[in-house]
């Protein structure tokens, strides 16, 4: 006789150690889901061909969240390229090539909104991708995220695979890179907001010229849209998915300046001193706004306003600063 366990689908996730890695186990957990499979770095090196392969036959996931990847903001994609290529595209190949082997049923590929062009028309629909150059900050990051996409379809073409994949917009939440040189830019200024409030220094630096407009959508939205295009059903996928342009764009569909988020970022820590922008530090991208129209269509929208994320991931920050990632 089958018990609940031989129903429920066996699901790796891949990197649950990281930001969207530990909220997909959390929507899971809550979600009812109970055979998940995870490995820290240090016991399974997504790098290493042999080992993923091991794994994979060992454990024969039959659902798998690829949400392992190099990741940083817009100073490390720029200073350590040829890792964020080299590695992520490794990760990608050993994982989409042992889930091919080893039958895995259905993959989520996690990439990023900047695989479009850096003048791409905005918002960015799926179409956009591969239309025109891409920035020269992040293209290492972008071109092995593009590498990701067309395996997934790839695989789907010729092996029959149900492999899909979907595009974060700027992420933020609970768990989140704090570090100052390496992060991105919410949980870098949470952090300079409140060590100057502590300090009472008279300003903050923010980096670039606070014109770029970025769309910031929380990790829990983001994992719950994950669980969606996850859960939807193979023929709803393969009617309403172009084949050769599978990606979906996961966002809010709303954008601020730097300048504003930096703004908002400092109401909420309390930080009552000057903004100074650095015009010797990148801009980056202008501009990166995701349509946001075809998951809409198929079902979903985020839920948490911005200014309550910041709020709420400023409580996390300060109820785990012995343990985040500084
Ligand atoms: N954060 C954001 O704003 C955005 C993120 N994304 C994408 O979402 C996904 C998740 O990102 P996020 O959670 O923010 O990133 P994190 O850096 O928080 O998490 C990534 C995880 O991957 C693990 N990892 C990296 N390399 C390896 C490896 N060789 N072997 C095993 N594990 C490895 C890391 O472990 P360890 O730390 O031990 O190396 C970490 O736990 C990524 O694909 C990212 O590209 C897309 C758009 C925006
Ligand atoms: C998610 C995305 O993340 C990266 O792209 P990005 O959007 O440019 O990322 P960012 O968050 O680091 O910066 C956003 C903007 O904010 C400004 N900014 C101000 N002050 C700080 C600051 O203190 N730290 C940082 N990091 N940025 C700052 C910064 O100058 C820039 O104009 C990609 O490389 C790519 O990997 C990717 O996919």
């Amino acid at each position: 006789m089958l018990n609940a366990q031989d129903l429920s689908p066996s699901i790796y996730i891949a990197g649950h150690r990281g930001m969207v890695g530990a909220a997909l186990v959390r929507a899971l957990e809550r979600a009812g889901y109970t055979q998940l499979i995870t490995r820290t770095h240090a016991e399974l090196d997504l790098t290493d061909q042999t080992a993923v392969e091991t794994f994979f036959a060992d454990q024969r996931p039959t659902q798998v969240y690829l949400a392992a990847a190099k990741v940083g903001g817009i100073h490390a994609n720029d200073t350590y390229p040829a890792e964020f290529l080299y590695q992520n595209l490794l990760i990608e190949a050993n994982i989409i090539q042992a889930a091919w082997r080893h039958g895995v049923e259905r993959l989520l590929f996690l990439g990023s909104s900047c695989i479009y062009p850096r003048l791409a028309p905005q918002p960015m629909p799926e179409t956009a991708l591969l239309t025109g150059p891409l920035e020269p900050t992040n293209e290492a990051y972008a071109i092995a995220k593009i590498a990701g996409i067309k395996l997934c379809e790839s695989y789907n073409r010729q092996y029959g695979t149900d492999f899909r994949s979907v595009m974060p917009t700027n992420l933020y939440g609970p768990g989140d890179n704090f570090d100052l040189a390496n992060s991105h830019v919410l949980p870098a200024l949470i952090r300079k907001f409140h060590q100057a409030k502590l300090d009472a220094a008279p300003s903050v630096t923010v980096w670039g010229s606070g014109t770029p407009r970025r769309e910031f959508l929380h990790v829990d939205d983001m994992a719950a849209a994950c669980l969606h295009v996850m859960d939807l059903d193979p023929d709803t996928w393969r009617t309403q998915v172009d084949p050769r342009c599978s990606h979906l764009n996961v966002g809010t569909g709303v954008d601020v300046t730097i300048a504003e988020l930096a703004h908002m970022v400092a109401e909420v820590v309390g930080f009552q001193g000057q903004l100074v922008f650095d015009p010797s530090k990148p801009d980056g991208t202008p501009r990166k706004l995701l349509d946001v129209t075809r998951l809409r269509d198929l079902g979903w929208t985020a839920a948490i306003d911005l200014t309550d994320g910041i709020r709420q991931t400023y409580h996390w920050f300060l109820e785990h600063q012995g343990q985040i990632r500084l």
